[in-house]
């Protein structure tokens, strides 16, 4: 058993209970940075055992193969990892249900599952962090939402912190704010990869080689994050400063605003954040319609 006055992450018991990309993400970046100890960490699966293999192989963690395993990895660990699908989500919560302690920390990785349907499907208030990461996790980049439910204690607070902290930055928001928080940095790595696909493609139909157009795509992706963090300043003056009046870039970014490209963004962001919605409405939805 862990020690549980100890509030550092290294010695407490962890299962990801769903052991899929996002779970993998956070497994390779608490592993990679030392802030969790590869033993303690144990993954399950519904029926993939391979994937806990090549897991074990991969970061040195351990697979929970068989029910009895399983039941035992949840029963005794000191924090759980949801980190199954979403319409997954609330047979597993049933599942959990009966083998948990009080004590025992969840945290959710769930797009749009709330704390009070989370609660209400175990019945009690058990401590609860919601968040929503990110998969540049896996690479200490992430950017990871967070909310607690109140039933959370103050080491519970820092313990999901710690986690989340050791593979990127972390905000505290209110609950309700994690929906938004999944329109810009849960989804958000997706619209860049878009972008960086059409960018990719347009340089390859221009005529450049396809791995000089992704050098030349990547570097300027990571030198423009890297801009607005490094000066701190707002993306709109440095977006000013590459663009000569009368120039490429401007006649660049009249051609995407002609095309609605800021309006998109918006509008895609918006549709994000109501599928969230969506997706926690339709699991409670289906879990308390009986
Ligand atoms: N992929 C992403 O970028 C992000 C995903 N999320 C959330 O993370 C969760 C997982 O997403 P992914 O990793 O992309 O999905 P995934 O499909 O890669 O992984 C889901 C895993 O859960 C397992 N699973 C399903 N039901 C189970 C059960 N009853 N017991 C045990 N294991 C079970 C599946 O076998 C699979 O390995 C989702 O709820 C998603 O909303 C959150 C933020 C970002
Ligand atoms: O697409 C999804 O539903 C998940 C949640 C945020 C990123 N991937």
């Amino acid at each position: 058993m862990a020690n549980l006055s100890s509030s550092k992450l290294k010695d407490r018991t962890i299962v990801f209970y769903g052991a899929g990309s996002m779970a993998e993400a956070i497994i390779r970046g608490i592993v990679d940075t030392g802030v969790a100890t590869p033993g303690n960490i144990t993954v399950l699966n519904r029926s993939n055992g391979d994937r806990l293999l090549e897991l074990q192989k991969k970061y040195g963690v351990v697979p929970a193969l068989t029910p009895e395993q399983k039941d035992a990895a949840l029963a005794r660990s000191d924090m759980i990892v949801l980190g199954m699908k979403p319409k997954d989500s609330a047979a597993a919560l049933l599942t959990l249900k009966p083998l948990l302690r009080s004590e025992q920390l969840i945290v959710s990785l769930i797009a749009g599952l709330t704390i009070q349907t989370m609660h209400r499907l175990l019945a009690n208030e058990q401590p609860i962090v919601r968040t929503m990461p990110n998969t540049s996790s896996s690479i200490g980049l992430g950017a990871t939402g967070i909310s607690f439910s109140a039933s959370v204690p103050e080491e519970g607070r820092a313990l999901a912190l710690s986690m989340f902290g050791a593979i990127g930055m972390t905000s505290v928001v209110e609950e309700n704010l994690l929906q938004t928080v999944t329109a810009v940095s849960g989804s958000g790595p997706a619209y860049i990869y878009y972008m960086m696909e059409a960018m990719i493609r347009s340089g390859i139909e221009q005529g450049l080689a396809p791995e000089a157009a992704r050098e030349l795509v990547v570097q300027t992706v990571r030198g423009a994050a890297e801009m607005v963090r490094l000066t701190e300043e707002d993306p709109a003056e440095l977006r000013r400063k590459v663009t000569s009046p009368n120039g490429t870039t401007q006649a660049a970014i009249e051609t995407l605003e002609r095309h609605g490209f800021p309006e998109a963004v918006s509008q895609a962001m918006r549709r994000c954040a109501e599928r969230a919605e969506e997706m926690g409405q339709a699991i409670a939805d289906e879990a308390f319609a009986r």
